[in-house]
C-alpha cells in the first residue's frame, strides 16, 4: 500500500505567509514528491507602492496596467528564486520557474479592464514531469505568456490550473486555517465545502477578498482532474493533518 505521506501533491504557498522559515521546513521534509506554485501579493504591493505606482483589486485580482507588469513580474521571479534556495538548503533541491519557461501556462488576457491580467489557456506539463523524474522540486511563479507576452495570473488560480493538469490533489496554504463562517475566529473553520455552498457564501459575501480565486481556483482544479483540492494554514505538520482530514477545508465535488 503506498504511505499516504508519500503521495505526490501540488501546494500553493501563499505571499500572506510571512515566516517563509517554518513553511519551508514543513515543504522540504515532506516525503513525496511536490509541485510548488507560489504567491507573492503582499511583496508586489510593496514594491509598487515604492515604484509609485497605486494598486486596485477587483475580486480579489490585482488590475495589472501594462507599465505595472514588470515590477510584478521581478518581484514573483525573484521571490521564487529565494524560496527554491530555501527549500534546496533545507535537502530538497528545487528549481525556481515562471509560466514562460518551456511554454508552461498558456494564458489570454481576462478582461480588458484588468490590463495584462490573465487567465490560464493551457499547461503544458512536460518540464514539470521532466524536473520531478530528474528528483527536482519545480516551484512556479504565476506568471503566463501570451503573444503579447508576459500576464499576471493570480497564484490560486496557476496553482488551481496545474493541479488539474497533472490530476494531483491541491493544498492552498495560506495565513487562515480554512473558509471561515467567521472573520478571525479559527472554530468557525467549515471543515468540507461543496459548489454549491461555495457559490452561496461567495454570493451571501461570507467568502470575499483574496479567499475568493482560492475557493474558485479550488473547484477549477476538481473540475479540470485533481482528486480533491484542500485549503489550510502554513504550518508545521499542516500536510500530514490536511492528507489525515483533521486541518483545514476540503473542498470537494458536487
Ligand atoms: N470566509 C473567509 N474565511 C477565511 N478567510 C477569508 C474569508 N473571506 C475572506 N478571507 C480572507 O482571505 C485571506 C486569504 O487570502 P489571501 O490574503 O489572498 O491569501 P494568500 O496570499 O495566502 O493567497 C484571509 O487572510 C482573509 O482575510
Ligand atoms: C492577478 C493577480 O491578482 N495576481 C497576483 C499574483 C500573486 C498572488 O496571487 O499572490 P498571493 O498568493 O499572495 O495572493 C498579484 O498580483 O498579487
Amino acid at each position: 500500500m503506498i504511505n499516504a505521506m508519500e503521495q505526490a501533491l501540488l501546494v500553493k504557498i501563499g505571499g500572506s505567509l510571512k515566516e517563509a522559515g517554518e513553511l519551508l521546513d514543513e515543504l522540504s521534509a515532506y516525503p513525496g514528491p511536490l509541485v510548488l506554485v507560489h504567491g507573492g501579493g503582499p511583496r508586489i504591493a510593496e514594491w509598487l507602492n515604492r515604484m509609485g505606482f497605486e494598486t486596485h483589486f477587483h475580486r480579489g485580482l490585482r488590475i495589472t496596467p501594462p507599465e505595472q507588469m514588470e515590477v510584478v513580474e521581478m518581484v514573483l521571479t525573484t521571490l521564487g528564486k529565494y524560496l527554491a534556495e530555501g527549500l534546496s538548503r533545507r535537502g530538497r533541491p528545487s528549481i525556481a520557474l515562471t509560466g514562460r519557461d518551456a511554454g508552461l501556462l498558456e494564458a489570454q488576457p481576462l478582461d480588458p479592464l484588468l490590463g495584462r491580467v490573465g487567465e490560464v489557456t493551457a499547461v503544458h506539463t512536460q518540464v514539470i514531469h521532466k524536473l520531478l523524474q530528474a528528483g527536482l522540486t519545480p516551484l512556479i511563479a504565476p506568471i503566463g505568456l501570451d503573444a503579447q507576452g508576459p500576464l499576471n495570473i493570480n497564484a490560486d488560480t496557476a496553482a488551481g490550473a496545474i493541479a488539474g493538469a497533472l490530476h494531483l490533489p491541491a493544498i492552498f496554504l495560506t495565513d487562515v486555517v480554512g473558509v471561515l463562517r467567521e472573520a478571525k475566529d479559527p472554530s468557525s473553520r467549515f471543515p468540507q465545502l461543496n459548489p454549491a455552498q461555495v457559490q452561496a457564501l461567495i454570493q451571501e459575501g461570507t467568502i470575499s477578498g483574496g479567499m475568493i480565486p482560492k475557493v474558485e481556483a479550488a473547484l477549477n482544479a476538481l473540475h479540470k482532474g485533481a482528486p480533491w483540492a484542500a485549503i489550510a494554514k502554513g504550518t508545521q505538520g499542516i500536510l500530514q493533518q490536511v492528507l489525515e482530514g483533521s486541518a483545514g477545508t476540503r473542498v470537494v465535488g458536487g
